[in-house]
Protein backbone atom coordinates (compact mmCIF):
# COMPACT_ATOMS: atom_id res chain seq x y z
CA UNK A 1 0.00 0.00 0.00
CA UNK A 2 0.80 3.35 -0.75
CA UNK A 3 2.38 5.27 1.81
CA UNK A 4 0.34 8.52 2.70
CA UNK A 5 1.00 12.11 3.67
CA UNK A 6 -0.64 14.40 5.75
CA UNK A 7 -1.94 17.47 4.19
CA UNK A 8 -4.09 18.86 7.01
CA UNK A 9 -7.25 18.74 8.97
CA UNK A 10 -10.26 21.37 8.58
CA UNK A 11 -13.34 21.99 10.71
CA UNK A 12 -15.90 19.47 9.80
CA UNK A 13 -18.74 22.26 9.79
CA UNK A 14 -20.28 22.08 6.27
CA UNK A 15 -17.35 20.33 4.81
CA UNK A 16 -19.18 18.10 2.66
CA UNK A 17 -17.76 14.50 2.39
CA UNK A 18 -15.46 14.90 4.85
CA UNK A 19 -15.77 12.69 7.55
CA UNK A 20 -16.03 14.39 11.49
CA UNK A 21 -12.84 12.55 13.29
CA UNK A 22 -13.32 12.16 17.33
CA UNK A 23 -11.61 15.10 18.10
CA UNK A 24 -13.58 17.27 15.86
CA UNK A 25 -11.55 17.55 13.11
CA UNK A 26 -10.86 15.55 9.90
CA UNK A 27 -7.33 14.32 8.05
CA UNK A 28 -6.94 14.88 4.61
CA UNK A 29 -4.75 12.48 3.17
CA UNK A 30 -3.15 11.88 -0.40
CA UNK A 31 -0.87 9.69 -1.57
CA UNK A 32 2.60 10.45 -1.47
CA UNK A 33 5.03 8.24 -3.78
CA UNK A 34 4.89 4.93 -4.01
CA UNK A 35 5.98 1.73 -5.70
CA UNK A 36 2.37 1.31 -7.15
CA UNK A 37 2.48 4.24 -9.09
CA UNK A 38 5.44 3.76 -11.87
CA UNK A 39 6.04 6.87 -12.47
CA UNK A 40 7.17 7.95 -8.65
CA UNK A 41 3.82 9.70 -7.37
CA UNK A 42 0.63 7.86 -7.52
CA UNK A 43 -2.40 10.49 -8.31
CA UNK A 44 -3.88 12.26 -5.36
CA UNK A 45 -7.01 10.70 -3.89
CA UNK A 46 -10.55 11.85 -3.88
CA UNK A 47 -12.02 13.31 -1.22
CA UNK A 48 -13.66 10.45 -0.32
CA UNK A 49 -11.15 7.78 -0.09
CA UNK A 50 -8.66 10.80 1.45
CA UNK A 51 -10.63 11.60 3.89
CA UNK A 52 -9.83 10.18 7.65
CA UNK A 53 -11.82 10.09 11.30
CA UNK A 54 -9.51 10.15 13.96
CA UNK A 55 -8.98 6.85 16.20
CA UNK A 56 -7.59 8.61 19.42
CA UNK A 57 -9.53 11.68 20.77
CA UNK A 58 -12.25 11.73 23.91
CA UNK A 59 -15.02 10.02 21.69
CA UNK A 60 -14.58 6.74 20.01
CA UNK A 61 -15.25 7.48 16.59
CA UNK A 62 -18.13 6.30 14.67
CA UNK A 63 -20.59 8.43 16.99
CA UNK A 64 -21.08 11.84 15.43
CA UNK A 65 -19.19 10.79 12.50
CA UNK A 66 -20.95 11.53 9.58
CA UNK A 67 -23.25 8.44 7.85
CA UNK A 68 -20.58 6.13 6.13
CA UNK A 69 -21.91 4.79 2.73
CA UNK A 70 -20.85 0.82 4.29
CA UNK A 71 -21.37 -0.29 7.49
CA UNK A 72 -20.67 -3.87 9.54
CA UNK A 73 -22.13 -4.76 13.15
CA UNK A 74 -20.27 -7.90 14.54
CA UNK A 75 -21.15 -8.86 18.02
CA UNK A 76 -18.24 -11.83 19.70
CA UNK A 77 -18.23 -13.81 22.52
CA UNK A 78 -15.47 -14.67 24.06
CA UNK A 79 -14.49 -17.98 23.84
CA UNK A 80 -14.73 -20.70 26.60
CA UNK A 81 -12.11 -19.92 29.14
CA UNK A 82 -10.92 -16.57 28.12
CA UNK A 83 -11.17 -14.43 30.48
CA UNK A 84 -9.77 -10.86 31.53
CA UNK A 85 -6.52 -11.34 30.00
CA UNK A 86 -7.45 -12.79 27.25
CA UNK A 87 -9.35 -9.78 26.73
CA UNK A 88 -6.88 -7.14 27.56
CA UNK A 89 -4.52 -8.74 24.95
CA UNK A 90 -7.65 -8.49 22.07
CA UNK A 91 -8.34 -4.84 22.69
CA UNK A 92 -4.92 -4.07 22.46
CA UNK A 93 -4.58 -5.67 19.31
CA UNK A 94 -8.14 -4.42 18.19
CA UNK A 95 -6.90 -1.11 19.11
CA UNK A 96 -3.64 -0.80 17.24
CA UNK A 97 -5.38 -1.97 14.21
CA UNK A 98 -8.23 -0.53 14.27
CA UNK A 99 -5.37 2.79 14.24
CA UNK A 100 -3.33 1.88 12.00
CA UNK A 101 -6.45 1.28 9.23
CA UNK A 102 -8.33 4.23 10.07
CA UNK A 103 -5.10 6.01 9.29
CA UNK A 104 -4.80 4.47 6.14
CA UNK A 105 -1.92 2.26 6.85
CA UNK A 106 -1.81 -1.40 6.05
CA UNK A 107 -1.06 -3.97 9.11
CA UNK A 108 1.74 -5.98 8.82
CA UNK A 109 0.40 -9.16 7.29
CA UNK A 110 -2.43 -7.87 5.01
CA UNK A 111 -4.96 -8.98 2.78
CA UNK A 112 -4.41 -6.67 0.29
CA UNK A 113 -7.92 -6.14 0.52
CA UNK A 114 -8.25 -2.09 0.22
CA UNK A 115 -4.63 -1.50 -1.58
CA UNK A 116 -4.97 1.44 -3.27
CA UNK A 117 -7.74 2.99 -1.16
CA UNK A 118 -7.57 5.79 1.28
CA UNK A 119 -9.30 5.74 4.44
CA UNK A 120 -11.80 6.57 3.04
CA UNK A 121 -13.65 7.88 6.26
CA UNK A 122 -13.11 4.34 8.28
CA UNK A 123 -14.20 4.70 11.81
CA UNK A 124 -13.99 1.04 14.13
CA UNK A 125 -15.85 1.58 17.39
CA UNK A 126 -15.05 -1.33 20.05
CA UNK A 127 -18.34 -1.67 22.66
CA UNK A 128 -18.63 -4.15 25.66
CA UNK A 129 -22.36 -5.98 25.87
CA UNK A 130 -23.65 -7.03 29.89
CA UNK A 131 -22.37 -10.39 29.80
CA UNK A 132 -18.60 -9.80 29.43
CA UNK A 133 -18.57 -8.28 32.50
CA UNK A 134 -19.42 -11.89 34.52
CA UNK A 135 -17.00 -13.50 32.20
CA UNK A 136 -14.09 -11.52 32.99
CA UNK A 137 -14.63 -10.97 36.72
CA UNK A 138 -15.55 -7.55 36.24
CA UNK A 139 -18.78 -7.55 37.46
CA UNK A 140 -18.33 -4.89 40.17
CA UNK A 141 -17.70 -2.04 37.42
CA UNK A 142 -20.58 -3.05 35.25
CA UNK A 143 -22.61 0.00 34.61
CA UNK A 144 -26.42 -0.03 35.86
CA UNK A 145 -27.28 1.09 32.40
CA UNK A 146 -26.32 -1.86 30.87
CA UNK A 147 -29.00 -3.39 32.67
CA UNK A 148 -31.44 -6.02 30.12
CA UNK A 149 -33.99 -3.07 27.67
CA UNK A 150 -37.51 -4.23 29.57
CA UNK A 151 -39.38 -6.14 26.64
CA UNK A 152 -41.62 -4.29 24.07
CA UNK A 153 -45.15 -5.54 22.99
CA UNK A 154 -43.76 -5.94 19.50
CA UNK A 155 -40.51 -7.39 19.89
CA UNK A 156 -39.81 -10.56 17.94
CA UNK A 157 -35.83 -10.87 19.57
CA UNK A 158 -34.35 -13.48 17.69
CA UNK A 159 -31.46 -14.36 20.82
CA UNK A 160 -28.73 -15.99 18.74
CA UNK A 161 -28.52 -12.48 16.62
CA UNK A 162 -28.87 -10.31 19.59
CA UNK A 163 -26.24 -9.06 22.60
CA UNK A 164 -22.79 -10.37 22.94
CA UNK A 165 -19.89 -9.62 24.86
CA UNK A 166 -18.06 -7.31 22.17
CA UNK A 167 -19.45 -5.31 19.77
CA UNK A 168 -17.86 -3.82 16.77
CA UNK A 169 -18.92 -1.19 14.55
CA UNK A 170 -17.27 -0.34 11.22
CA UNK A 171 -18.12 2.01 8.72
CA UNK A 172 -16.64 3.45 5.63
CA UNK A 173 -17.37 5.04 2.56
CA UNK A 174 -15.95 2.47 0.39
CA UNK A 175 -17.09 -1.35 0.31
CA UNK A 176 -13.35 -2.86 0.06
CA UNK A 177 -12.21 -0.71 3.23
CA UNK A 178 -14.48 -1.71 5.20
CA UNK A 179 -14.81 -5.22 4.50
CA UNK A 180 -11.04 -5.21 4.84
CA UNK A 181 -11.56 -3.76 8.18
CA UNK A 182 -14.04 -6.47 9.32
CA UNK A 183 -11.70 -9.79 8.02
CA UNK A 184 -8.39 -8.30 10.12
CA UNK A 185 -10.29 -7.57 13.19
CA UNK A 186 -11.90 -11.26 12.58
CA UNK A 187 -8.39 -12.14 12.21
CA UNK A 188 -7.05 -10.49 15.16
CA UNK A 189 -9.79 -12.10 17.14
CA UNK A 190 -8.18 -15.60 16.76
CA UNK A 191 -8.74 -17.83 19.40
CA UNK A 192 -10.10 -15.32 21.96
CA UNK A 193 -13.82 -14.48 20.78
CA UNK A 194 -15.76 -16.14 18.19
CA UNK A 195 -18.37 -14.30 16.04
CA UNK A 196 -22.04 -14.73 17.67
CA UNK A 197 -23.73 -12.17 15.47
CA UNK A 198 -22.80 -10.06 12.02
CA UNK A 199 -25.33 -7.26 10.35
CA UNK A 200 -24.05 -5.69 7.24
CA UNK A 201 -25.81 -2.39 6.26
CA UNK A 202 -25.55 0.20 3.86
CA UNK A 203 -26.39 4.25 3.33
CA UNK A 204 -26.33 6.92 0.27
CA UNK A 205 -22.59 6.92 -1.34
CA UNK A 206 -21.07 10.60 -0.43
CA UNK A 207 -21.95 12.50 -4.13
CA UNK A 208 -25.34 10.69 -5.18
CA UNK A 209 -27.20 13.49 -4.68
CA UNK A 210 -26.90 17.60 -5.95
CA UNK A 211 -25.97 18.82 -2.91
CA UNK A 212 -25.41 17.41 1.03
CA UNK A 213 -29.15 16.06 2.70
CA UNK A 214 -30.30 13.91 5.11
CA UNK A 215 -30.12 10.47 4.27
CA UNK A 216 -33.44 8.51 3.34
CA UNK A 217 -34.67 4.75 4.71
CA UNK A 218 -35.94 2.02 2.84
CA UNK A 219 -39.60 3.64 3.33
CA UNK A 220 -38.38 6.50 1.25
CA UNK A 221 -38.29 9.03 4.02
CA UNK A 222 -35.96 11.65 4.83
CA UNK A 223 -34.73 10.01 8.14
CA UNK A 224 -32.83 11.89 10.91
CA UNK A 225 -33.39 15.20 10.84
CA UNK A 226 -34.33 15.72 14.31
CA UNK A 227 -31.31 14.13 15.50
CA UNK A 228 -29.54 16.10 18.33
CA UNK A 229 -26.85 18.54 16.84
CA UNK A 230 -23.43 19.01 17.81
CA UNK A 231 -23.67 22.61 18.15
CA UNK A 232 -26.74 21.81 20.58
CA UNK A 233 -26.01 23.52 24.40
CA UNK A 234 -27.08 20.13 25.79
CA UNK A 235 -26.18 17.73 22.97
CA UNK A 236 -22.30 16.42 25.09
CA UNK A 237 -24.83 15.89 28.64
CA UNK A 238 -27.32 13.86 26.65
CA UNK A 239 -25.10 11.62 24.17
CA UNK A 240 -21.70 11.18 26.30
CA UNK A 241 -20.95 10.13 29.79
CA UNK A 242 -19.61 12.60 31.80
CA UNK A 243 -17.19 12.32 34.26
CA UNK A 244 -17.20 11.68 37.85
CA UNK A 245 -20.15 8.98 37.64
CA UNK A 246 -19.64 5.92 39.19
CA UNK A 247 -18.18 3.89 36.74
CA UNK A 248 -14.93 6.12 35.94
CA UNK A 249 -13.52 4.24 32.84
CA UNK A 250 -16.94 5.32 30.75
CA UNK A 251 -16.53 8.52 31.21
CA UNK A 252 -16.42 10.08 27.46
CA UNK A 253 -18.08 6.94 26.65
CA UNK A 254 -21.69 6.07 25.01
CA UNK A 255 -24.10 3.65 25.13
CA UNK A 256 -25.14 1.80 21.93
CA UNK A 257 -28.76 0.71 21.37
CA UNK A 258 -28.81 -1.54 18.04
CA UNK A 259 -32.09 -3.00 16.84
CA UNK A 260 -32.48 -5.07 13.62
CA UNK A 261 -35.87 -3.60 12.48
CA UNK A 262 -37.21 -5.48 9.56
CA UNK A 263 -39.22 -3.02 7.51
CA UNK A 264 -42.79 -4.59 6.24
CA UNK A 265 -42.29 -3.22 2.38
CA UNK A 266 -44.44 -4.84 0.80
CA UNK A 267 -47.24 -3.65 3.36
CA UNK A 268 -45.77 -0.19 3.25
CA UNK A 269 -45.94 0.37 -0.31
CA UNK A 270 -49.53 0.13 -0.41
CA UNK A 271 -50.11 2.83 1.46
CA UNK A 272 -51.14 6.28 -0.30
CA UNK A 273 -48.62 8.53 -0.43
CA UNK A 274 -50.68 10.52 1.58
CA UNK A 275 -51.46 7.95 4.27
CA UNK A 276 -47.56 7.30 4.22
CA UNK A 277 -47.03 11.30 5.12
CA UNK A 278 -49.54 11.01 7.89
CA UNK A 279 -47.82 7.81 9.57
CA UNK A 280 -44.76 9.91 9.78
CA UNK A 281 -46.32 13.67 10.39
CA UNK A 282 -43.70 14.92 7.54
CA UNK A 283 -43.77 15.26 3.50
CA UNK A 284 -42.09 12.03 2.04
CA UNK A 285 -40.63 14.27 -0.64
CA UNK A 286 -38.60 16.89 1.34
CA UNK A 287 -38.78 15.73 5.10
CA UNK A 288 -41.15 19.32 5.74
CA UNK A 289 -43.40 18.84 8.57
CA UNK A 290 -47.19 18.53 7.56
CA UNK A 291 -47.90 22.19 9.32
CA UNK A 292 -45.95 23.61 6.52
CA UNK A 293 -42.40 25.38 6.31
CA UNK A 294 -39.15 23.53 5.14
CA UNK A 295 -37.30 20.27 6.68
CA UNK A 296 -35.52 22.07 9.65
CA UNK A 297 -39.12 23.84 10.66
CA UNK A 298 -40.05 22.77 13.98
CA UNK A 299 -43.35 20.08 13.75
CA UNK A 300 -46.64 22.37 15.14
CA UNK A 301 -48.24 19.70 17.30
CA UNK A 302 -50.81 22.01 18.03
CA UNK A 303 -52.39 22.83 14.28
CA UNK A 304 -55.63 21.38 13.07
CA UNK A 305 -57.03 21.41 9.49
CA UNK A 306 -60.13 22.76 8.03
CA UNK A 307 -61.30 18.88 8.90
CA UNK A 308 -61.27 20.16 12.84
CA UNK A 309 -58.60 17.00 12.78
CA UNK A 310 -55.13 17.49 13.97
CA UNK A 311 -52.59 18.02 10.85
CA UNK A 312 -49.89 15.87 12.65
CA UNK A 313 -52.11 13.21 13.88
CA UNK A 314 -51.87 11.62 17.18
CA UNK A 315 -50.39 8.41 16.07
CA UNK A 316 -47.59 10.10 13.98
CA UNK A 317 -44.21 8.85 14.21
CA UNK A 318 -42.65 12.35 14.78
CA UNK A 319 -45.14 13.29 17.09
CA UNK A 320 -44.70 10.52 19.21
CA UNK A 321 -41.00 10.38 19.47
CA UNK A 322 -40.29 14.04 19.84
CA UNK A 323 -38.33 15.10 22.47
CA UNK A 324 -40.90 17.14 24.19
CA UNK A 325 -43.64 14.42 24.46
CA UNK A 326 -40.95 12.10 26.14
CA UNK A 327 -39.76 14.11 29.24
CA UNK A 328 -37.01 15.73 27.17
CA UNK A 329 -35.36 12.10 25.70
CA UNK A 330 -33.72 12.08 23.09
CA UNK A 331 -31.19 10.14 21.38
CA UNK A 332 -28.43 10.05 18.51
CA UNK A 333 -29.83 7.86 15.82
CA UNK A 334 -27.23 6.92 13.32
CA UNK A 335 -28.77 3.88 11.60
CA UNK A 336 -27.39 1.68 8.18
CA UNK A 337 -30.07 -0.01 6.29
CA UNK A 338 -29.80 -3.70 5.58
CA UNK A 339 -31.37 -6.32 2.67
CA UNK A 340 -30.55 -10.00 2.82
CA UNK A 341 -32.26 -10.75 0.02
CA UNK A 342 -35.98 -12.06 0.40
CA UNK A 343 -37.05 -13.83 3.33
CA UNK A 344 -38.89 -17.74 3.13
CA UNK A 345 -42.32 -15.76 2.92
CA UNK A 346 -41.29 -14.16 -0.31
CA UNK A 347 -40.92 -10.67 1.53
CA UNK A 348 -37.76 -8.52 1.25
CA UNK A 349 -35.51 -9.27 4.57
CA UNK A 350 -35.08 -5.30 4.42
CA UNK A 351 -35.10 -2.71 6.73
CA UNK A 352 -33.04 -0.25 9.12
CA UNK A 353 -29.86 -1.24 11.19
CA UNK A 354 -30.90 0.86 14.02
CA UNK A 355 -27.97 2.08 16.24
CA UNK A 356 -29.01 4.80 18.55
CA UNK A 357 -26.34 6.83 21.07
CA UNK A 358 -27.18 8.25 24.72
CA UNK A 359 -25.70 8.91 28.10
CA UNK A 360 -28.38 6.63 29.67
CA UNK A 361 -30.35 4.66 27.60
CA UNK A 362 -33.38 5.20 30.25
CA UNK A 363 -33.19 8.56 29.42
CA UNK A 364 -33.02 7.95 25.90
CA UNK A 365 -34.41 5.10 23.55
CA UNK A 366 -36.51 3.08 26.42
CA UNK A 367 -38.83 5.73 27.22
CA UNK A 368 -39.18 6.73 23.51
CA UNK A 369 -39.95 3.39 22.66
CA UNK A 370 -42.35 2.58 25.12
CA UNK A 371 -44.19 5.30 24.10
CA UNK A 372 -43.74 4.22 20.63
CA UNK A 373 -44.79 0.56 21.46
CA UNK A 374 -48.09 2.15 22.50
CA UNK A 375 -49.28 3.33 19.99
CA UNK A 376 -46.99 4.31 16.89
CA UNK A 377 -48.36 4.51 13.72
CA UNK A 378 -45.40 3.25 11.90
CA UNK A 379 -45.43 -0.20 14.16
CA UNK A 380 -47.52 -2.01 12.35
CA UNK A 381 -45.14 -1.89 9.62
CA UNK A 382 -41.66 -2.59 11.18
CA UNK A 383 -40.47 -5.97 13.48
CA UNK A 384 -37.72 -5.72 15.49
CA UNK A 385 -35.99 -9.24 15.51
CA UNK A 386 -32.76 -8.35 16.92
CA UNK A 387 -31.47 -6.10 20.17
CA UNK A 388 -28.05 -5.34 21.83
CA UNK A 389 -27.23 -2.93 24.40
CA UNK A 390 -23.32 -2.15 24.71
CA UNK A 391 -21.18 0.35 26.88
CA UNK A 392 -19.12 1.94 24.54
CA UNK A 393 -15.96 3.32 26.08
CA UNK A 394 -14.86 6.72 25.46
CA UNK A 395 -12.12 7.43 23.39
CA UNK A 396 -8.27 6.07 23.79
CA UNK A 397 -5.56 8.48 24.59
CA UNK A 398 -2.16 7.88 22.41
CA UNK A 399 -0.56 5.47 23.71
CA UNK A 400 -3.85 3.79 24.97
CA UNK A 401 -5.97 0.99 23.97
CA UNK A 402 -9.65 0.96 23.86
CA UNK A 403 -11.20 0.21 27.37
CA UNK A 404 -7.30 0.05 29.22
CA UNK A 405 -8.96 1.95 31.78
CA UNK A 406 -11.67 -0.81 32.09
CA UNK A 407 -9.56 -3.59 32.04
CA UNK A 408 -6.37 -2.18 33.64
CA UNK A 409 -7.61 -0.06 37.09
C1 LIG B 1 -37.04 4.27 20.03
C2 LIG B 1 -36.59 5.06 19.12
C3 LIG B 1 -36.90 5.01 17.67
C4 LIG B 1 -37.08 3.93 16.83
C5 LIG B 1 -36.98 2.47 17.17
C6 LIG B 1 -37.36 4.46 15.53
C7 LIG B 1 -37.56 3.70 14.37
C8 LIG B 1 -37.77 4.21 13.11
N1 LIG B 1 -37.92 5.53 12.74
C9 LIG B 1 -38.11 5.64 11.40
C10 LIG B 1 -38.30 6.81 10.64
C11 LIG B 1 -38.30 8.12 11.15
N2 LIG B 1 -38.07 8.48 12.44
C12 LIG B 1 -38.15 9.85 12.55
C13 LIG B 1 -37.96 10.59 13.68
C14 LIG B 1 -37.61 10.08 14.94
N3 LIG B 1 -37.55 8.77 15.32
C15 LIG B 1 -37.13 8.66 16.62
C16 LIG B 1 -36.96 7.49 17.37
C17 LIG B 1 -37.09 6.19 16.88
N4 LIG B 1 -37.34 5.81 15.61
C18 LIG B 1 -36.92 9.99 17.09
C19 LIG B 1 -36.44 10.34 18.48
C20 LIG B 1 -37.21 10.86 16.05
C21 LIG B 1 -37.13 12.38 16.10
C22 LIG B 1 -38.41 12.95 16.55
C23 LIG B 1 -38.37 14.46 16.61
O1 LIG B 1 -37.65 15.00 17.45
O2 LIG B 1 -39.04 15.11 15.81
C24 LIG B 1 -38.46 10.39 11.26
C25 LIG B 1 -38.69 11.87 10.95
C26 LIG B 1 -37.46 12.60 10.56
C27 LIG B 1 -36.42 12.70 11.64
O3 LIG B 1 -36.47 13.55 12.52
O4 LIG B 1 -35.50 11.90 11.59
C28 LIG B 1 -38.54 9.32 10.39
C29 LIG B 1 -38.81 9.37 8.91
C30 LIG B 1 -38.09 4.32 10.89
C31 LIG B 1 -38.26 3.97 9.43
C32 LIG B 1 -37.87 3.44 11.93
C33 LIG B 1 -37.71 1.98 11.95
C34 LIG B 1 -37.35 1.25 10.95
FE1 LIG C 1 -37.93 7.13 14.07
Amino acid sequence: MSRRRLLGTVGAAGATGLALGAAGGVGVYAAASGPDSGSGSSPALTTVGSTEAMFHGKHQAGITTPLQSRGHLIAFDLAPGAGRKEAAALLRRWSATAADLMAGRAPATDTGIARDAGPSSLTVTFGFGRTFFDRTGLTARRPAELDPLPPFSSDALDPKRSEGDLWVQIGADDALVAFHALRALQKDAGPAAKVRWQMNGFNRSPGATARPMTARNLMGQVDGTNNPKRTDPDFDRRIFVPSGGPQPWMAGGSYAVVRRIRMLLDDWEQLSLAKQEQVIGRRKSDGAPLTGGTETTPLDLDKFGPDGKLVIPDNAHARISAPEQNGGAAMLRRPFSFHDGIAPDGTPDAGLLFVCWQADPLKGFVPVQRKLDRGDALSPFLRHEASGLFAVPGGPAKGEYVGQRLLES
